[in-house]
């Protein structure tokens, strides 16, 4: 029976940018965020201390990339995060029958033709009515005389490079948008490309506390939605005392009055959301034999003898890489798109054996049972519904029309999440957070809520070099405002500088656009608009 100006469901990234965002701009504290898990930070999601303080672990989201908005929140908040480097040296490739490849069957797999060929051969072949099983399979019809390592480690490569990365069924993901991932899982070097939580911080969760440090109060958890209803004088929210991403917006569990309309069900059925998990597994050393610890090593690859088992549970990731994890033994085994979807209906038994014998076939019989396991289960988990969203087959159809469709108001009904960023950044913590922000510059543009005239106080910051040159501009009375070489004209204090910092942000995105690691959303801290209540 409460009212407020505004009503935000879930408190994941892209909710508490909005929340955020709402506040720091000063357009209005009045503002209620219901969540229904009993934590926020949604499918970005820390355990602290879950098997030894000091070194906590990420069930969702465990990367940020270099060169976004999010880095640079990570870097103003002072959070502590190290960076990953995937390199040659630091895999380790098995085969189930032989154990390790020895240094020369290595470099044979990585840098013999076939691999390189079929990298070639997917970025030729690949288009919006081809799906990644078809590229494959005429791959293998094409070249009869590849020896069953070859057409196994091809396996290996597109579990690492599509199902892991994107969450998706090889028979339902667009090949033509998501080729060029495949160079990532190569095995060769691969250049900087993300920062892990771990080593005292876990981004994540670091990340979600100090987005929400300034309105923690105005959060209810436990607060699942069922019904929003914007038939009356003002829109209705009602709470169950039992979800919002996509996949939660696939099963229905939210009354729309009234309904959603046909283009946001299309688009809600029509883009595609993902799963992928992961065994996290802790060896106690002070009670365990841990002499068989892959020391040195950042990920293991299990080349298995079948098709149809290279999916399952054969990829780990060695948490003891990153700098202040010595000796701290945490592998984690990722697994992705519908084996995902099959390996998530076992129990944690089942899993768990699953897990140690492709650890024992590639590190020796003597790996234990770890002392202390996480397994996650995201498609299952009725708040998120799947891990993340991917590209579908369309049938030639841009699917990034389908986001705008869900990212589009409805009413005073505003959408957000990543599922709804038409950028490129779908499917991560960035787009998460950016839709948030633009979810609530929207509201603030829609003339809905009564506001105060605004007040400009302009900031002025560096704006990115990864942007274009440097200039120097004086301003902000002896501040000085470092701009964009290709920004012009530049903005005058006392104009509409909300303008002139979207047109900057523009700028921004059409130059980098398709450069997924190096996009930078950053320039809307150029200017703070601040106190737009009278008083505040
Ligand atoms: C295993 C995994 C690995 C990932 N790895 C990375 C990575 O390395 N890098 C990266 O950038 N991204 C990664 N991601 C993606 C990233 O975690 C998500 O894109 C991002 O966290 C999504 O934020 P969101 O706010 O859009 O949705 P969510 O985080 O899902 O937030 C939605 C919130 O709404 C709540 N909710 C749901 N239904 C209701 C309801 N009815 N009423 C009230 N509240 C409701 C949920 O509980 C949740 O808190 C990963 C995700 C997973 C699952």
């Amino acid at each position: 029976s409460d009212i407020y100006d505004v009503i935000i469901i879930g408190a994941g990234w892209s909710g508490l940018a909005a929340a955020n965002y709402l506040i720091e701009a000063g357009i209005t504290q009045n503002i209620l965020i219901l969540e229904a898990r009993n934590r926020i930070g949604g499918r970005s999601y820390t355990r602290e201390d879950a098997f030894k303080r000091g070194h906590p672990v990420e069930l969702g989201s465990g990367w940020i990339y270099p060169g976004t908005n999010v880095f640079d929140l990570v870097e103003k908040l002072g959070i502590s995060h190290d960076t990953t480097h995937y390199e040659f040296d630091t895999i380790g490739l098995y085969k189930n029958s032989t154990g390790e490849l020895s240094e020369d069957e290595k470099s044979i797999l990585v840098d013999q033709d076939f691999l390189k060929d079929f990298v070639k051969y997917a970025d030729k072949n690949s288009a919006n009515e081809v799906d990644w099983i078809e590229i494959k399979e005429s791959y293998f019809a094409e070249n009869p005389f590849m020896t069953n390592l070859e057409r196994q480690s091809i396996n290996a490569l597109v579990h690492a490079g599509i199902t892991i990365e994107f969450g998706s069924p090889l028979s339902d993901t667009n090949s033509e948008t998501t080729k060029e991932y495949l160079e990532r899982g190569d095995w060769r070097d691969i250049e900087f490309m993300a920062v892990p939580g771990g080593t005292g911080g876990g981004y994540t969760g670091a990340l979600t506390r100090g987005l929400a440090q300034n309105f923690a109060e105005k959060i209810k958890t436990n607060e699942p939605v069922v019904k929003v209803d914007q038939q009356g004088d003002i829109l209705e929210v009602y709470t169950s005392n039992g979800r919002v991403p996509l996949g939660v917006l696939k099963s229905s569990s939210i009354e729309f009055v009234p309904p959603l309309n046909d283009e946001k069900l299309e688009a809600i059925d029509l883009i595609g959301m993902g799963n992928m998990n992961k065994v996290i597994m802790y060896w106690d050393k002070s009670i365990q034999d841990v002499s068989w610890w892959p020391r040195g090593k950042i990920e293991l690859q299990l080349i298995t003898d079948e098709d149809s088992t290279s999916d399952e549970w054969t990829y780990f990731y060695v948490d003891e890489s990153h700098n202040g994890n010595e000796d701290y033994h945490v592998l984690t085994s990722w697994c992705g798109g519908d084996a995902c979807d099959r390996l998530e209906l076992l129990s944690d038994q089942e899993t768990i054996d699953l897990v140690l014998g492709n650890l024992r076939t590639m590190l020796g019989n003597n790996v234990p049972a770890p002392s202390e396991r996480i397994i996650t289960r995201w498609r299952s988990d009725e708040f998120s519904g799947g891990a993340y969203s991917y590209d579908a087959d369309t049938g030639g159809f841009d699917s990034s029309s389908y986001r705008k469709t869900l990212f589009e108001r409805m009413g005073n009904i505003f959408f957000a999440g990543e599922a709804t960023d038409s950028d490129g950044w779908h499917g991560t913590a960035v787009a998460a957070y950016t839709s948030g922000v633009k979810a609530a510059s929207n509201v603030e543009d829609s003339g809905i809520l009564e506001l105060p005239p605004p007040q400009f106080f302009p900031q002025c910051t560096k704006m990115h070099g990864d942007c274009g040159g440097q200039f120097d501009e004086p301003c902000c009375g002896g501040l000085s405002c470092v701009m964009d070489s290709r920004l012009s004209p530049v903005p005058s204090i006392n104009g509409d500088l909300k303008t002139i910092t979207k047109s900057i942000r523009k700028v921004c995105t059409a130059a980098q656009r398709g450069k997924r690691d190096r996009l930078r959303v950053g320039s809307i801290s150029m200017y703070h608009r601040v106190s737009r209540r009278a008083g505040d």
